[in-house]
């Protein structure tokens, strides 16, 4: 429980410092606020697995408004991550999610539109397989301050 405890703690500083990161290489009209991370939702996808374009507002008005970010972490295998400022199938962009992948949205960005279009199958790094105990499919941990 104790040992719980500690790794829970060094989780939410690698989430700030994660944010402090990426704010040291964003422009300053490109702002994305510090947060202290209180929720993290826990995906779990198989290789068939989906999830439909939608925005994250389950936060607190005050969360939304201030833009805190929100913050993904990938594992597992990669993943068609598609983003966008409406639901417009064809404005929507695709990035690659691959195991150890960080993706931050907030500040004017927190509303964005976004879901996980593909798994790629057996694309998670074997090691990690093997020193886990992760089944095949894709893990995300997203961390967020409600
Ligand atoms: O799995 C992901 O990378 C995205 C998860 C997500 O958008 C959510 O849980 O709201
Ligand atoms: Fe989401």
């Amino acid at each position: 429980m104790v040992l719980y405890h500690h790794r829970f703690h060094k989780n939410l500083f690698l989430v700030q410092a994660l944010v402090q990161d990426a704010q040291t290489h964003l422009k300053s009209d490109n702002e994305i606020p510090s947060m202290c991370p209180d929720v993290c939702l826990v995906n779990f996808y198989t290789s068939t697995g989906r999830l439909g374009l939608h925005q994250d507002r389950d936060e607190s008005p005050d969360s939304l408004r201030r833009g805190l970010p929100v913050v993904s972490i990938s594992i597992g295998d990669s993943a068609g991550f598609v983003y966008g400022y409406t639901r417009d199938e064809d404005q929507l962009r695709e990035v690659v999610l691959e195991s150890g992948d960080v993706l931050i949205f907030g500040g004017k960005s927190r509303l964005v539109f976004h879901g996980v279009k593909t798994v790629f199958q057996d694309s998670a790094p074997p090691q990690l397989l093997q020193e886990s105990m992760l089944r095949p499919g894709r893990l995300s941990l997203n961390f967020r301050q409600f």
